[in-house]
């Protein structure tokens, strides 16, 4: 059993726990209270057609790095990658894995104007609009985790929020299953969720066949602006980073230093 096949099965007996505590329809309830949804995609698409899109990661740990940042405070960090010109926010809320928390997305989103992903592992309806509830304005769907029914059901409930999803691929027949559901934000994860190996090939071999309409996200292994410069060349303008910003002790001016001189590219995003 890898990591992904650990984190669906507690995830799955986590989500069922959850749901007898709170039904669905008083999820529902609470997510129909939250504060209106920020426009993920439309910031990000924006950023990127200024320069780079930086989707800046709040994350303490990780299954394949441990501890990443003992000195962790999301609302700090979350004002932290605003000023340093992040268009988006990804917040990790899984407590096993990477050490996060529900209350972190909250308390980011509330310290800042950006909008946010909920960077967890969904497999069922009620968690999407659990994420709306705690102000999430993107979810993450990850194909390798999911089948299509559950993408689709998963990306349907999003919109029905008014929330954007982020579809995560990391091979060529994810982004052939990807590229049949409706969302616009395609994420290459040049992290391979079952082994960690990790390398910027992944983007190289897949982003020329992302559709054109698709924007097409970079995740996972940027650290310098030679490597934005690098995947930029391969038609991306945005960006996930987590861990290389994490580990900077000013993280305004580690932001700052990565999306400077962003490599001009003709159409934007
Ligand atoms: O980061 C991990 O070790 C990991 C392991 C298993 C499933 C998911 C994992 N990470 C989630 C992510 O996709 C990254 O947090 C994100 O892309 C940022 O990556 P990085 O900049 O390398 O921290």
């Amino acid at each position: 059993m890898d990591i992904l096949d650990k984190i669906k099965a507690y995830k799955l007996e986590e989500v069922a726990a959850r749901k007898a505590e709170l039904p669905l329809s008083d999820i529902e309830a609470r997510a129909a209270q939250a504060p209106a949804p920020r426009g993920f995609a439309a910031r990000l698409t924006e950023a990127a057609r200024e320069g780079y899109g930086l989707i800046a990661e709040v994350k303490k740990a990780s299954p394949s790095k441990g501890l990443i940042r003992a000195d962790f405070d999301p609302p700090a960090l979350a004002r932290a990658y605003e000023d340093g010109g992040a268009a988006c926010l990804s917040v990790l809320t899984d407590a096993p894995s990477f050490q996060g928390a529900d209350e972190y997305l909250v308390q980011a989103r509330e310290a800042t104007s950006l909008p946010v992903l909920r960077k967890d592992f969904l497999y069922d309806p009620w968690q999407v609009a659990e994420s709306r509830s705690l102000g999430a304005d993107c979810i993450l769907i990850i194909m390798a985790s999911v089948s299509d029914a559950q993408a689709r059901e998963l990306e349907d409930a999003a919109a029905a929020w008014g929330m954007d999803a982020l579809i995560e691929v990391h091979d060529r027949a994810e982004l052939e299953r990807a590229a049949e559901l409706n969302s616009k934000m395609i994420g290459i994860n040049n992290r391979d969720l079952r082994t960690f190996e990790t390398s910027l090939d992944v983007t190289r071999k897949l982003a020329k066949h992302v559709p054109v309409d698709r924007m097409i996200v970079a995740e996972s292994g940027l650290s310098t602006p030679a490597d934005l410069a690098e995947v930029a060349r391969y038609g991306v303008r945005s960006f996930l980073i987590g861990e290389s910003l994490m580990r900077q002790e000013d993280v305004t001016a580690a932001t700052r230093t990565i999306l400077a001189n962003p490599l001009t590219a003709p159409g934007g995003a």
